[in-house]
């Protein structure tokens, strides 16, 4: 008989559209997607808003009786009960809430983009060490099957040494008169919010790019790349199409990581413009169909391929007694719960120390764009009173 699966408590900050979507992917049975190792419960949820907000939310995830809805961060952090922190607001607030979550002793999956720059991503790794604590970024297609055969592939030398990757995430949202279809208080453009195409949406470009690029360079050969970048910005301030060249002099490889607002990767929905990713070596290249946070095709074009290129499907499982929910962010959840289960601090497949060098690379990007956030939430000093914290002014 199999022995029980390890079950991880979770804590969920905030209230918001990627809340849900989490949630409801903890919520699943680990079996639709043949899991039987580890598990998730529900423990507690808070809102900045309201008790009420919390509690609404517990009926929109459809949660089992007697989860904990709070209206405010602290009194979730202070739960007994809760193994793990799910950190899911604004990128202007990771930082103030992962503290929040780490000084009261609880580990945390925080998510993307980790912080608004590399001091605040060093902070919190430090705390995190000096506390014992788990810590991870929540870039959930790295824990896809589908990246996983991806990076097996190109390390069995299957195109050759990949010399080249070119990514692209991107959305249509061009409006009238010269806007974006987001208004100017959305988190997507809002300054405040640290708002802008790249925290937001080029994370996933640079995450293709260093998941093949960086993460597969052996260790005693890291190399951090130089970064150029060129930006365009929206009329608040905030990035609206940012596009990197990142460059590995020592291993002749470089990588172009796109993001705009006003042009689509996807023009018609159907894929029709190509993939979204293209991993390159001299004896073929890996296309990934997009988008690129959620990719579920890859193609292989091998250089003597005389036209038959290999397509495999990676489709999402679904829970079919829960709805049909399962979005793919129960991969991630299940790398916490066999990190704690296994006393691991971080996550190999996204190391704390490559956080910290994605973020180098973005902060470096939005500096040669002249992009710049509030004091507010570019500080690195922890404020348990911070109006990040309490949701107050
Ligand atoms: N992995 C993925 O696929 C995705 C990840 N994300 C990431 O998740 C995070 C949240 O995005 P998303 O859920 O779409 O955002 P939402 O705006 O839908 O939700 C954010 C939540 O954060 C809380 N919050 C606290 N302070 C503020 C504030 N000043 N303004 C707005 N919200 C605030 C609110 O919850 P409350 O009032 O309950 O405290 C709010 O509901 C971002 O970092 C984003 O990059 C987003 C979408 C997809
Ligand atoms: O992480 C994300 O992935 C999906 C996008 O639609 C969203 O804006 C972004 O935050």
């Amino acid at each position: 008989m199999a022995s029980q699966p390890f079950t991880v408590k979770w804590g969920i900050m905030a209230t918001g559209g990627i809340a849900q979507t989490f949630t409801k992917d903890l919520l699943t049975n680990p079996a639709s997607r043949d899991v039987d190792d580890v598990a998730h419960k529900l423990v507690a949820v808070a809102s900045s808003s309201s008790k009420d907000s919390a509690a609404s939310f517990l009926e929109k995830v459809k949660a089992p009786e007697g989860v904990k809805a709070y209206g405010s961060y602290a009194e979730l952090v202070n739960n007994a009960d809760v193994d793990i922190v799910y950190v899911a607001t604004p990128h202007s607030h990771h930082f103030q809430n992962t503290m929040l979550a780490l000084e009261a002793g609880k580990n945390v999956l925080c998510e993307k983009a980790f912080t608004v720059n590399a001091a605040q991503a060093r902070k919190l790794v430090e705390t995190a060490k000096a506390k014992n604590l788990f810590l991870m970024e929540a870039v959930w297609t790295r824990y896809f099957p589908l990246s996983v055969k991806i990076r097996e592939l190109v390390q069995s030398g299957a195109i050759g040494p990949v010399y080249r990757v070119i990514a692209d995430n991107s959305v249509g949202n061009d409006g009238p008169d010269g806007t974006v279809t987001f208004p100017d208080e959305h988190r997507m453009v809002n300054p405040d919010l640290a708002g802008g195409a790249l925290l937001d949406l080029g994370i996933y470009s640079l995450t293709w790019l260093f998941q093949i690029l960086y993460h597969l360079q052996p260790e005693s050969q890291k190399e951090a790349p130089k970064t150029v970048a060129a930006i365009n910005k929206y009329r608040t301030g905030a990035d609206e199409m940012t596009n990197i060249i990142l460059q590995f002099p020592q291993h002749k490889s470089m990588g172009v990581a796109m993001t705009a607002l006003r042009i689509a990767t996807d023009t018609d929905g159907k894929n029709s413009g190509g993939p979204a990713i293209k991993i390159q070596g001299p004896l073929g290249e890996i296309q990934v169909v997009g988008p690129a946070f959620r990719p579920q095709q890859y193609r292989i074009v091998k250089k003597d391929c005389d036209g038959k290129v290999e397509v495999v499907d990676c489709p999402i499982p679904t829970d079919a007694e829960r709805g049909y929910w399962g979005h793919g962010m129960f991969w991630e959840a299940d790398e916490c719960a066999r990190c704690l289960r296994d006393g691991k601090k971080e996550s190999a497949t996204l190391p704390l120390s490559e956080s910290i060098v994605i973020m180098e690379v973005m902060e470096e990007a939005l500096k040669q764009g002249d992009v710049q956030y509030p004091e507010l939430i570019t500080t690195a000093v922890f404020d348990p009173n911070s109006s990040l914290n309490t949701g107050k002014n």
